[in-house]
């Protein structure tokens, strides 16, 4: 095997206790150790599949005053460089490519708290956290695992339901991911939003956001960002639906990175069984804390 193919389908990789998709997993202490952060970085921090490509094309809008063509100078991986994206010997890291990012850089992650780089932390950046209900979470993931080449294959969805309760997925648990970056929002310089109230009111939660980064826009400027981060425009745009990058990473014929892109998909997906199941894993999950999601 050579190329890509060596990373194809791999299974997950340890690390720190965070099962983690084979490619990334190589050097990714490296990142928590010695990532370099600087003042005026801008991270969007969620658990996979929980809308961090809609955030992303958001955060990079409002930093550009809603100006479209300006957001249109690059793919989305590309203007938000994900931080622990890796092929090696295939595609320069994330973690690189950040470096020639022009400032304020907006940063992709996944990873969840225990592997968030110390520097990020120590500059005490500003961090948008995004969250999703986990029923909606495991069915984008379940579909984004068959299509994702480096991700190791989901097997049924019977079977991947019990992989992902046990957090047996890539970036691990579901449940300590939202827990933790939750717990922390009041000690550090987090906005904690979550995907079903931007679908809910797109426009309320970007001017959240724009508030968060200093910005204060008029109607016309925060619905012209609320137009081009529809579902629909970001279905529609090459820079947003990831077709731009190889299909040996994402096979969009197996299933489209922008899916559906609704709340309650995962109606569609369980049983009633299932979905009990799931509501007790949730109830066990969200024990002891105020968080609450939407179904
Ligand atoms: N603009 C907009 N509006 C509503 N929903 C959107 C939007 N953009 C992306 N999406 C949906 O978000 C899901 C992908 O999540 P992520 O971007 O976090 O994926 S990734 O983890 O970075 O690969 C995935 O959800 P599913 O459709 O349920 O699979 C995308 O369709």
């Amino acid at each position: 095997m050579s190329g890509k193919l060596e990373w194809r389908r791999r299974d997950l990789v340890n690390v720190r206790g965070v099962p983690m998709i084979c490619a990334f997993a190589q050097n990714l202490e490296e990142i928590t150790e010695h990532f370099q952060a600087k003042d005026d970085d801008i991270v969007i921090a969620t658990y996979p599949k929980s809308g961090t490509t809609w955030m992303s094309e958001i955060v990079d809008l409002i930093l550009n005053d809603g100006d479209v063509e300006k957001s249109r100078r690059g793919a989305i991986f590309q203007k938000v460089p994900m931080l622990e994206f890796r092929v090696p010997g295939e595609v320069p890291p994330g973690s690189e490519i950040l470096e020639s990012v022009p400032s304020p850089r907006v940063i992709k992650t996944h990873l969840p708290v225990p592997l968030f780089p110390k520097s990020l932390w120590d500059k005490n950046v500003k961090i948008i956290y995004v969250a999703r209900n986990p029923k909606d979470v495991a069915v984008s993931f379940y579909h984004f695992d068959m299509m994702n080449q480096l991700h190791p294959d989901p097997g049924t969805w019977e079977e991947y339901i019990e992989k992902f309760i046990e957090g047996n997925v890539g970036f691990g648990s579901w449940g300590a991911h939202v827990r933790d970056w939750w717990n922390l929002r009041q000690q550090k310089n987090i906005l904690y939003i979550f995907y079903e109230d931007m679908l809910e009111d797109p426009i309320r939660e970007i001017r959240k956001v724009a508030k968060f980064l200093g910005k204060d826009f008029s109607e016309e400027v925060v619905n012209r960002i609320g137009q081009q981060t529809s579902f629909k425009a970001m279905k529609e745009n090459p820079l947003t639906n990831y077709t731009a990058l190889s299909s040996t990473i994402m096979d969009q014929s197996i299933s489209p990175f922008m899916r559906k892109g609704i709340c309650g998909d995962w109606r569609n997906h369980f049983t009633v069984a299932q979905s009990e199941r799931f509501d007790e894993y949730y109830q066990r999950e969200t024990a002891g804390t105020d968080l609450t999601f939407h179904f």
